[in-house]
């Protein structure tokens, strides 16, 4: 199977001394899978992207992301290997407010050779036009952020995680603010650009009825034990 996209071992948790939030003794995302990760509010989903994406620090056990172990790491190197290897839409999109919606989708190109280089010669003008059409937001192009609806925020965010394809896509509720229709698209854009990529996606939604979409589930009251008190039902 070669290096795990995704590896935890003995993962725990907590934002406060003495409370779990976390506790999965072991789960392993192979490269190429997409993942709908679910369980019920509070149960910890958006923390586990968190240290999936490095912004959280496990409090024991490890995180490794393409057999990195982010506890090893200082925060700087978490933060260019994040830049380097995931794409991220979290539920805050954070976005650069002061820049047009251009600069935001190219951000990570423009931090990260390795993600230029995955244009394949591409002119970042073509790029940015080609994902921001797929994603109807090509007239917002030269809009400071500032401008947009929650929904095409959503949108930009999405496009500059897709940016010069990362090896891991993490998503959070990345739907949430769209209409049915841009719902769809943005969600072929997703699954047709992870394909491309052989990208792995890791997928928060509350919208059982996106499971069926991806190779695999994951419950995440059955894995993590800290859950099975507190979440809501
Ligand atoms: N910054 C924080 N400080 C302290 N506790 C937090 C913080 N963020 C989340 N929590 C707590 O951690 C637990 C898990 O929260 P988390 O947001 O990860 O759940 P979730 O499954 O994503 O929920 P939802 O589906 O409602 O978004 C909750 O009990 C929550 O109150």
């Amino acid at each position: 199977m070669g290096t795990p996209a995704v590896e935890l071992s003995a993962l725990r948790f907590s934002y406060k001394k003495g409370r779990d939030v976390l506790a999965i003794d072991s789960l392993a995302i192979a490269r190429g899978e997409t993942v709908f990760l679910h369980g019920p509010s509070g149960s910890g989903k958006t923390t586990l992207l968190g240290l999936l994406a490095g912004v959280l620090q496990a409090t024991s056990g490890s995180v490794r992301i393409l057999g990195q172990d982010f506890s090893t790491m200082s925060g700087g190197a978490r933060d260019a290997f994040r830049a380097r290897h995931l794409g991220y839409v979290f539920q805050m999109f954070n976005l650069i407010p002061y820049l047009p919606v251009r600069e935001n989708i190219l951000l990570p190109v423009r931090l990260e050779p390795a993600r230029l280089a995955r244009l394949g010669g591409r002119s970042l003008d073509d790029a940015v036009r080609d994902i921001a059409s797929q994603l109807d937001i090509e007239q917002y192009l030269d809009s400071p952020i500032a401008e947009l609806s929650v929904g095409q925020q959503q949108r930009v965010a999405a496009a500059r995680a897709l940016m010069g394809s990362p090896e891991v896509v993490i998503a959070d509720e990345p739907t949430s603010a769209l209409d049915t229709d841009r719902r769809e698209r943005f969600l072929k854009l997703l699954f047709a650009s992870c394909e491309k990529a052989k990208a792995t996606l890791v997928f928060v939604s509350h919208d059982h009825t996106l499971m069926p979409l991806f190779s695999r589930t994951v419950e995440l009251m059955e894995i993590n034990r800290a859950a099975k008190v507190g979440a809501d039902a």
